[in-house]
């Protein structure tokens, strides 16, 4: 089936010099998405689109039986808030979790606020949610149509009142309320004249300020309690101590995993807070990461990569700030990642470290930082905890390829305390014993062992014959641990598949060193891990290359261009996610100035050189050739992505079709999908989840030539 693909116009007189570099920008009009040319472009290629993707062979009978499967009950772990427990719940295929509350945890439970009721298509998102300490209001932060821009508005606790107060513009925003209920801090940014702020806008976000809110008031008097005029790029976040007595903040200029720690002592404030706080600059600098985990009166213990790539836990005394009074409570563990550090039960912490890309948990003993317990896990993930200093007991949810998600107990205030399951789903037609999950570290082309996790039917043979999923992020370390993804398991059992998560660089499996060996000038390093993923799969008979559909979203859509572009020939289909494609020019729009930290940017000399020679963008084969065929591709972007906005994979499309769609050998297409009212993922309604999976494992089945096995 040949595709004729739209003519987009080329602008060949646009050439931008980089330090000297010609570089053609032809497609740089669809950089507008309010022009009525790239509105029509958008048009033609969905006109293209989706009939293919209608007309796939498996596509009713993957849509029927994921909706069928995904129609499970879901739960988050009960938080204990006041005198009641609230928790999130979805009956299995509403739009949106609902939020609950039980005045025990056994009594009957009543809706608390269900975000379904504010829009017909589920497209309005509950995105934060912060009850005050004794549970007097009910913060929340809704989003619509997949945007990072949220609204904050109040409800009366106790009889969901709503309040009058609300707070615009919001974004990247904490959320923290002072003990007194008085008020919360929260970020915003400033209005910019003209600009629309509904998330189809490219518009730079600078500028964000932390405010102080009153209950009671408008915005317009909220108290500007931190700003960084010199340094727009700037971050922050405000985090309440446990004691109620001190504002910690978080201070950043990217995504590096460093901050400033300032704070202020609330006590110290005769009138209260009435204006830019008197912040004491506890670090200053932006050479290590340091996160609030709790204080007993002065001293604050912080999780930090301070001279430990791997984590560790520190206890700062704010009466003797000199860094030679640090001093460790948990060095840093000599190969497993220190992750999340929660404080429980006065005078405990609840821990997790990551070995080999596997939850483990722990309890160690606040005073001293001595292990007191393990809690057993299989291999998996704890995707959920809750638990505060002040409770004695506290809940964390389990995950894994094939573990919908059990929720465990624990109670520190009786003797010999052990988890207790909580509660556990399971998802009917899917028998986990039916599935194997496997590791297996496989070497890269620099010869570091990367580690891999394959899920697929139990007995299968290696002859070659398996179609294979294989997923990758690499970037932000950010980790790719197990969890539960029914589509998964359906290409699994309904299409004889094997699905491969390769735990390449960029990430933070092992830690910063991982995430450094795969970003700047190591970036590469990413994209071989990939392709060596790929080739040890065919190796080891698994597969072949035909056989193999490679999918990532956002920076991993990024990872499977570059390698569609670096080796054509290795893969059978390729599915890009929301992809950051034109690597010269990503920090010109929204937030991409913060992902600097990772990719460089072009305005620097070294740092061009290193993003023009793997820019998706840039490195497609120019007017029709007689290369390699390139696999059967499908980009997916949507119109309120406003984290990676959708020009990256408009213009990246327009210049695959130009350059390789017109070739006579190129007879997979090459398509892209621009979905509507939806943005970069978070809050995506069930409805257009179970549609999108359904387009993206319909067309992997339609161009690998693989059948529905019942
Ligand atoms: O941009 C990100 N996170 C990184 C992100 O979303 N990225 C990074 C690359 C593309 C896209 C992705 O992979 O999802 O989060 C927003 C933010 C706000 C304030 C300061 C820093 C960051």
């Amino acid at each position: 089936m040949a595709f004729k693909y739209p003519a987009a116009r080329r602008d060949e007189n646009k050439v931008d010099d980089y330090h000297g570099t010609e570089v053609p920008d032809p497609y740089c009009w669809l950089e507008d998405p309010d022009s009525e040319e790239t509105k029509a472009f958008i048009e033609e290629q969905n006109k293209l689109t989706m009939p293919f993707l209608e007309q796939c062979t498996v596509r009713a009978q993957f849509q029927q039986r994921l909706t069928e499967l995904y129609d499970y009950p879901k739960y988050s772990c009960p938080y204990k808030r006041g005198e009641r427990f609230f928790y999130f719940h979805n009956k299995g295929l509403q739009n949106q979790d609902v939020l609950y509350v039980q005045d025990s945890l056994d009594s009957p439970a009543s809706v608390f606020f269900d975000p379904n009721e504010l829009s017909d298509d589920g497209t309005v998102a509950l995105k934060m949610a912060r009850l005050s300490e004794e549970c007097e209001y009910f913060a929340y932060g809704l989003s619509s149509s997949g945007s990072d821009w949220v609204t904050v508005r109040f409800l009366k606790a106790d009889d969901l009142t709503p309040l009058p107060d609300v707070l615009e513009r919001v974004k990247f925003s904490c959320l923290a309320w002072t003990h007194d209920a008085r008020g919360i801090f929260y970020n915003c940014y400033p209005v910019t004249t003209g600009d629309k702020a509904d998330g189809t806008e490219t518009t730079s976000n600078l500028n964000q300020k932390l405010f102080y809110h009153v209950i009671g008031t408008s915005q317009s008097e909220d108290i500007l309690v931190a700003e960084f005029p010199d340094n727009p790029k700037w971050h922050s976040g405000a985090t309440v101590s446990d004691d109620g007595r001190y504002v910690v903040l978080s201070v950043t200029e990217g995504c590096e995993p460093v901050n400033q720690l300032w704070y202020c002592d609330l006590q110290q404030l005769p009138n209260g807070i009435t204006g830019l706080l008197p912040w004491v600059k506890l670090v200053n600098n932006f050479e290590a990461q340091y996160s609030y985990i709790t204080n007993e009166g002065s001293v604050f213990t912080f999780r930090t990569n301070l001279q430990a790539p791997r984590y560790r836990l520190i206890n700062i005394d704010l009466q003797k700030p000199d860094p030679a009074h640090w001093h460790n409570l948990i060095p840093q563990h000599d190969k497993d990642v220190l992750g999340f550090v929660s404080c429980v039960n006065q005078r405990h912490l609840l821990v997790n470290y990551v070995h080999d890309v596997k939850d483990i948990l722990q309890l160690y003993e606040l005073s001293s930082g001595r292990l007191v317990k393990d809690l057993p896990l299989d291999v998996g993930t704890v995707v959920g905890v809750s638990c505060k200093k002040k409770q004695s007991d506290f809940f964390y949810k389990f995950t894994s390829f094939t573990t919908p998600g059990i929720i465990y107990y624990c109670d520190l205030s009786i003797p010999e305390p052990e988890p207790t399951i909580f509660r556990q789903v399971e998802v009917k037609g899917i028998q986990p014993a039916d599935y194997q999950t496997t590791q297996v570290f496989y070497p890269s082309k620099d010869g570091t062992k990367i580690p891999m996790f394959l899920v697929h039917t139990k007995g299968i043979k290696k002859d070659g014959s398996h179609p294979v999923f294989l997923y990758g992020y690499g970037g932000f370390e950010n980790s790719i641990q197990p969890y539960y993804n029914v589509a998964y398991l359906l290409f699994v059992r309904h299409l004889g598949g094997i699905l491969a998560v390769a735990n390449i660089r960029g990430g933070g499996e092992y830690g910063q060193t991982w995430h450094k060996a795969g970003s700047l000038g190591n970036k590469q390093n990413c994209f071989d891990d990939f392709q060596c993923a790929a080739e040890f799969l065919i190796k080891e008979r698994y597969t072949s290359a035909s056989r193999i559909a490679i999918n990532g979203a956002s920076n991993g859509g990024l990872l499977v261009a570059a390698c569609v572009n670096q080796r054509p020939e290795l893969f059978g289909c390729a599915v890009a996610e929301v992809g950051v494609m034109d690597m010269l020019q990503f920090h010109k729009f929204t937030i991409g100035h913060a992902w600097t930290t990772d990719y460089g940017c072009a305005d620097k000399p070294e740092q061009f050189e290193w993003l023009y020679k793997y820019s998706p963008l840039h490195n497609l084969p120019p007017a029709p050739r007689d290369g390699a065929p390139y696999p059967a591709m499908l980009l997916l972007t949507a119109d309120h992505d406003d984290r990676v906005v959708p020009l990256h994979t408009l213009k990246y499309v327009a210049a695959l079709q130009h350059g390789v769609g017109n070739s006579p050998g190129q007879t997979q297409p090459l398509l892209v999908r621009v979905d509507t009212k939806s943005g970069h993922g978070a809050g995506k309604p069930t409805a257009k989840a179970i549609l999108e999976d359904t387009h993206i494992y319909s067309f992997i089945a339609q161009t690998l030539g693989l059948s529905w096995k019942d």
